[in-house]
């Protein structure tokens, strides 16, 4: 048996502090203890629906590269249901946006978001490497899955009107979606020249660095 740490998991270990930053953040702390502010929370509906705009054209920039790499064909289903799941996190975002009587037009991006969207959009250009594009992925889903679960985890105090949020992104088929994209990483991350494994994790602690700056904006005045 192989018992040796993945790539991806390794960096989890190596980086802890900030990934506990970005997965135990107060914001995601005070939905738990239901001490959440709901203007936090409304701010974070709006600013992230943004995000996920973005994040549409970042998915499919991640199937066009694979589309370059032909030996590599699961991935592709995988991604490819991502891709289809945006499609149903739009409207969901559209639902729950009228039910908080928040204008999903009359939004304009805070500058974490703007730079977190120009961070996407730096994947967009062909060349920019298929492991690094699968790695930033990951983490980015997986940070909000660890984030959301813990909300509905044990003895959680989470408000009745957020639970519909925290199980968007902490129930289990999402958890095992996670998975599926870390060992995709993994397994082109331990076939990789040193120079993309370096990229790679970089690209991991910029990911931490901006959702941790994402909840601070949600959570400031
Ligand atoms: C900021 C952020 N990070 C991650 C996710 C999960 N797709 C999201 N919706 N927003």
């Amino acid at each position: 048996m192989d018992d040796e740490q993945s790539p991806t998991a390794t960096w989890q270990a190596k980086h802890r502090e900030l990934y506990e930053q970005a997965t135990r953040h107060s914001f995601i702390l005070s939905i738990r203890d239901g001490t959440v502010d709901f203007s936090s929370f409304k701010r974070w509906l709006g600013q992230d629906y943004i995000f996920v705009k973005e994040f549409v054209p970042f998915v499919c920039s991640v199937l066009l590269k694979l589309q370059k790499e032909s030996e590599i064909n699961s991935d592709k289903e995988i991604i490819l249901g991502g891709v289809a799941a945006l499609s149903d996190e739009l409207s969901w975002f559209k639902n729950e946006a009228s039910k908080w009587g928040v204008d999903l037009c009359g939004i304009t991006p805070f500058t974490a978001n703007t730079e977190y969207c120009r961070f996407l959009q730096s994947f967009g250009p062909l060349d920019v490497n298929y492991t690094v594009a699968a790695t930033a992925f990951w983490a980015i889903e997986t940070v909000y899955q660890e984030s959301f679960s813990f909300c509905i985890e044990g003895d959680h105090k989470t408000p009745t009107e957020l639970l519909g949020t925290c199980q968007r992104w902490g129930n289990s088929d999402f958890g095992q979606y996670c998975k599926s994209l870390q060992e995709i990483a993994d397994r082109c991350l331990k076939k990789a020249p040193a120079d993309v494994v370096r990229k790679a994790e970089e690209v991991f602690v910029s990911v931490l660095k901006h959702e941790i700056e994402f909840w601070n904006m949600s959570s400031s005045e």
